[in-house]
């Protein structure tokens, strides 16, 4: 598991490891990750001596860190230039070095470059870019040669002009190739717009570790995490001790949810899928296995229920509704299930004390928390999952599941493939089987979302995607997965 942490928790740690090391000790550490990592990207491109390096260097502590690392790189034998972008405040140390290594200052882009350090803000930035910053960031574009190739651009600590506290990116910002960040991850590299300007992301380690007593403010599955949760059957298993999944989704308007959401769950680890709904007949068509009624009260027993899918939002679709919030059961509400919940009576339902799980995408998620997540995301996430009671899987770019307590997962594995019309079916299919073989609501929904993410990365290798091959390659994604 990937974990980052806020801006304000990561200036706690760093002041209390501070009161025990020698002044600028976590600065040298940091800077001499960061020339380590220039040193190997410039010995892939044909090596450290005699490259040109650029430094864009802005008043503070990030600044510092790109030229300390700058003069490591001179040292080694590097053209290293540092474009400052406030002269009048600069970080003393660090330009001292720099010099008395042989780098020198410019005072506008130079025309070629082998590599720039992306120094102009870190952490402690606030609000977007100031323009002469954003101008630098914008010219950076110049550096194209006549192929259209650029030098690579390492961003230290954090691509300048990001939010990082919330992924967002609000104006001109830095789009890095390898982002190289100290003691821990912070909110930028993983959720958000942001997360997709960093590249790769390198983690030097400075001794922060010991000193970040707060909970992480993010967190990612890796796919060992994923393997390690996903319930599999053991000797004494049956059909119904793996779990039962019902669904209530689809309708004579929109039947291919239910098959949609029946393949997803199909997918999962439950050893039994019953389907409950209009498109009763062409569910039992597609899929012999699935057990099915036409309606919630006939279903029989299950583990967990998914709601919403295509449902429509009639008199029907209100009674199923009903049905399976009156349960004790771990509830999925998805699309129609979540307008329904919108002021009406529903809504009482809200706090119910068996697991609920809400998959809205952003139109469902405006309609009922009153407002569009906006630029954070994961802070809305949260405070509908706080106000609701709920986890709440808000589906995007990098999907955010948030639990009622605040904790925020990102998904690391989605694909703009997944855009495309009934995915979200397949994917709520999927979480219902995993919360019916009893996995907790928010890891369900952490392992439903990565792995339909890599369904549809594993989908679009063959081309144009839809829905039934995202369900397709749940199967084989999983098979990789479990190993
Ligand atoms: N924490 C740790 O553990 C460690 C931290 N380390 C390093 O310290 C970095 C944090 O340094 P930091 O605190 O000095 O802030 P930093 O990111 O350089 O920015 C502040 C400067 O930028 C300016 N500025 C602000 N907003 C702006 C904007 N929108 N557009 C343009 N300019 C803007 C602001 O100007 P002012 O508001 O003062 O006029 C101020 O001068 C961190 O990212 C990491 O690299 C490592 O060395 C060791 C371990
Ligand atoms: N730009 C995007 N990049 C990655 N994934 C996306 C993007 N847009 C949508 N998705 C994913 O596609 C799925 C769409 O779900 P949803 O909107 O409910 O579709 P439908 O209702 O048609 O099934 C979600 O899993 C969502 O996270």
């Amino acid at each position: 598991m990937r974990r980052a942490w806020r801006v304000s928790d990561v200036r706690s740690a760093e002041k209390s490891l501070m009161a025990t090391l020698p002044d600028g000790t976590l600065m040298q550490r940091a800077a001499a990750g960061l020339a380590r990592r220039c040193a190997l990207l410039l010995q892939e491109a044909g090596g450290v001596y005699g490259a040109r390096v650029l430094l864009l260097v802005g008043s503070g502590d990030n600044g510092g860190d790109t030229l300390l690392a700058g003069a490591a790189l001179a040292r080694r034998g590097a053209q290293v230039r540092a474009l400052l972008l406030t002269p009048e405040r600069v970080h003393l140390a660090g330009l001292t070095a720099l010099r008395q290594a042989g780098g020198f200052t410019v005072s506008d882009l130079p025309g070629r470059s082998d590599l720039v350090l992306d120094g102009i803000v870190g952490i402690g930035a606030s609000g977007g870019l100031r323009p002469a910053a954003a101008s630098i960031v914008r010219r950076l574009e110049d550096l194209r040669d006549r192929t259209g190739n650029r030098p690579p651009i390492v961003a230290v600590d954090v691509p300048s002009g990001v939010t990082v506290d919330t992924g967002d990116v609000p104006g001109e910002a830095v789009t890095a190739d390898v982002t190289v960040t100290f003691g821990c991850l912070k909110p930028a590299h993983l959720i958000g717009p942001a997360a997709t300007r960093c590249g790769l992301v390198d983690l030097i380690d400075i001794g922060l570790g010991p000193a970040l007593v707060t909970d992480p403010a993010v967190r990612v599955a890796e796919a060992a995490d994923i393997a390690g949760w996903w319930p599999r059957p053991g000797a004494t298993s049956d059909k119904y001790t793996r779990g039962v999944v019902g669904l209530a989704t689809g309708s004579a308007f929109y039947p291919g949810a239910a098959l949609l959401s029946t393949a997803g769950a199909l997918a999962g680890p439950s050893g039994m899928v019953r389907y409950a709904g209009s498109a009763h007949r062409e569910v039992v068509r597609a899929h012999p296995s699935v057990v099915v009624a036409d309606r919630v009260a006939d279903a029989g027993r299950v583990q967990a229920w998914v709601c919403g899918s295509g449902l429509g939002t009639g008199d029907q679709a209100r009674t199923e509704l009903r049905s399976v919030l009156a349960t004790a059961l771990p509830v999925l509400l998805d699309a129609d299930a979540i307008n329904l919940l919108v002021g009406g009576e529903h809504a009482t339902h809200l706090r119910r004390d068996a697991p609920l799980v809400l998959t809205p995408h952003d139109g469902e998620f405006k309609r009922l928390a009153g407002e569009a997540p906006g630029a954070d995301r994961a802070g809305a996430a949260a405070r509908l999952a706080a106000w609701t009671n709920a986890v709440v899987l808000l589906k995007g770019d990098r999907t955010i599941v948030a639990t009622p307590s605040g904790e925020i997962w990102a998904n690391p594995t989605g694909s703009p493939v997944l855009a495309t019309a009934g995915s979200g079916d397949v994917l709520a299919g999927l979480l219902g089987s995993l919360l019916a073989a009893g996995m907790p609501a928010v890891r369900a929904a952490v392992t439903a979302a990565y792995v339909h993410g890599l369904a549809g990365r594993r989908a679009a290798q063959d081309g144009p995607v839809t829905a039934p091959d995202v369900a397709s390659a749940l199967r084989p994604v999983v098979a990789d997965l479990l190993g």
